[in-house]
């Protein structure tokens, strides 16, 4: 961590000319003048064949961490040229050419929205149909200088602003249903398959939180509306993502064209009509408050819920319980005390602020595994960009793309990278201006005017207060990112 306090902190140098609230930190856009420049190394390698060699590295004969490393420890540099997947045969107008930033430096530049734009760009240059969304590009695939990224974020951080009475009652609820049908199957088989019920907590608890709609109302939406989600990410995320199958079966079948929606419309259109008719308060606000029109608001309703809600946590939370879970450190007795002493006997969101460790767990956890490892931001104009010891000259068009885990993973920001520490950011704060999962620091705040994730305070709240009621509830838990062997109630 030597170098962490001479790096530019990890927080947006501004937004745009417009924005009253543009944090004022230093500019990045201005590179410190001792470091030499440097011609961007890598190469796009022979037209189809550069891109198809590479994507075949990136799914299958190294997979995305061995890929990004590889090329960093080659071209001993943490910005580069490479290709990244989807690509030929059937994406043609998919252009796969990046410029890779894997230190918390350059990947600070994605932050920055003088120098960067986001349109369309989510999950890279290849863009899933607009069909699975009403035929509507919702916010997340928005730049922030569209007129309706300001109105759709601002509706989405009300919708967290308002939802704040219920969150937490509607948590530990939720967490009751789920805990019980888990211990019923543990003492009945000696280990229970989660991920079932865990999909199912996520689904009711943030279907009552954002849209206001209770699933119970609807049997169908209330028994399979989480594999309906399921269906309808997978879909749209397949040729981009490395599943684990039988390779080159996975190639051919899942990463070589991209699949139409009507394969799941059928499920969408339900669960359209499920926020329609039991949505109806928040459906109507942002009509009335934010000037959607209707069909805007269910679009994005269902994107915020289903894509970065419950996507979002169907990801991470697998990760922080099997972290906990399969922990043999002692960090399961620590966790215990302090939420016993400190949380309170009925949770609520203030309770979190006692709870150092808890938070310092879910953020370690958030740093060694990033749930949205991707991001993307398109150089809004020629800039050079920085990393810790070079200088890059950027061209306007050119894709920026930051792989999250090895970010996270810079030696010269987190001391022992590679390892899990609980205590790490109790013991340093200062470390929250470089944790980026949300697509900004921690430290930074998410606003109309950048693109940063609506949830960033949310996200690790909701995790602190699930880790809380499980150690209300158990005195230890024994587990994987699947299953849960043993739970010893709390005494
Ligand atoms: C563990 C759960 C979550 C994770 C990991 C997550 C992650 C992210 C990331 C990485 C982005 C930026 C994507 C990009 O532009 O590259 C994002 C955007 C966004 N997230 Fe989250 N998110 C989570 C939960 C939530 C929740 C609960 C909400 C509810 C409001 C939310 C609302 C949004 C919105 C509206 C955006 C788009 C921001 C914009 O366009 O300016 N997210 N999320």
């Amino acid at each position: 961590m030597s170098f962490m306090m001479s790096l530019t902190p990890g927080i947006p140098s501004s937004s745009s000319s417009s924005s009253p609230s543009a944090p004022s930190s230093p500019p990045l856009s201005s590179p410190p003048a001792s470091l030499p420049v440097r011609t961007i190394p890598g190469t796009y390698g022979w037209p189809l064949l550069g891109p198809i060699s590479d994507r075949l590295d990136y799914f299958w004969f190294q997979g995305p961490e061995t890929f990004f490393k590889k090329r960093t420890d080659k071209y001993k540099s943490t910005v580069y040229r490479t290709n990244v997947p989807p690509s030929f045969p059937l994406f043609l107008n998919v252009n796969p050419n990046v410029v890779a930033v894997l230190d918390c430096k350059s990947f600070s530049y994605l932050f920055d929205m003088d120098l960067v734009e986001k349109k369309n760009i989510l999950v890279g240059d290849f863009m899933p149909s607009v069909s699975f969304t009403g035929g509507l590009r919702t916010c997340a695939y928005l730049d922030s200088t569209e007129p309706q990224h300001a109105k759709i974020k601002n509706f989405a951080m009300d919708i967290l602003k308002r939802s704040s009475k219920v969150w937490v009652p509607e948590l530990t609820a939720n967490l009751s249903t789920m805990f019980d049908t888990i211990e019923a199957e543990v003492s009945k088989d000696g280990s229970a398959s989660y991920l079932i019920p865990l999909q199912k907590f996520i689904f009711n608890f943030l279907t009552k939180c954002l849209v206001g709609a209770d699933t119970a109302s609807s049997p169908k939406i209330a028994e399979s509306g989480y594999a309906m989600l399921d269906r309808w990410l997978a879909l749209q995320l397949l040729p981009t993502v490395k599943i684990g199958l039988l390779q080159p079966l996975e190639e051919i079948l899942l990463h070589s064209f991209a699949y139409p929606s009507f394969l799941v419309s059928g499920d969408y259109n339900k669960l359209f009509q499920f926020v329609k008719e039991q949505g109806k308060e928040v459906v109507k606000r942002g009509e009335t408050e934010f000037g959607l029109s209707q069909e805007e608001v269910i679009h994005n309703l269902l994107f915020v819920l289903g894509f970065n809600g419950f996507g979002g946590f169907s990801v991470f939370l697998p990760t922080l319980i099997s972290t906990i879970a399969s922990d043999t450190t002692g960090l399961q007795d620590k966790i215990v005390k302090e939420v016993r002493e400190k949380a309170g006997s009925t949770l609520t969101l203030d309770s979190v602020k006692n709870l150092p460790l808890v938070q310092s767990v879910v953020y370690e956890t958030l740093r060694c595994n990033p749930p949205v490892p991707l991001q993307f931001a398109r150089a809004r104009k020629d800039f050079q960009l920085s990393s810790h010891d070079s200088v890059f000259d950027i061209k306007k068009g050119e894709l920026l793309c930051g792989y999250q885990p090895q970010v996270m993973k810079d030696e010269k920001v987190f001391d022992e990278p590679e390892t899990f520490q609980p205590d790490r950011f109790l013991k340093n704060q200062e470390l929250l201006n470089y944790l980026y999962w949300s697509n900004g620091p921690q430290t930074g705040s998410p606003s109309q005017y950048n693109k940063q994730c609506a949830g960033k305070d949310t996200v690790p709240l909701t995790a602190s207060l699930f880790v809380a009621y499980v150690f209300q509830r158990y005195d230890s838990i024994t587990g994987t990112a699947t299953s849960i062997t043993a739970l010893e109630k709390a005494k």
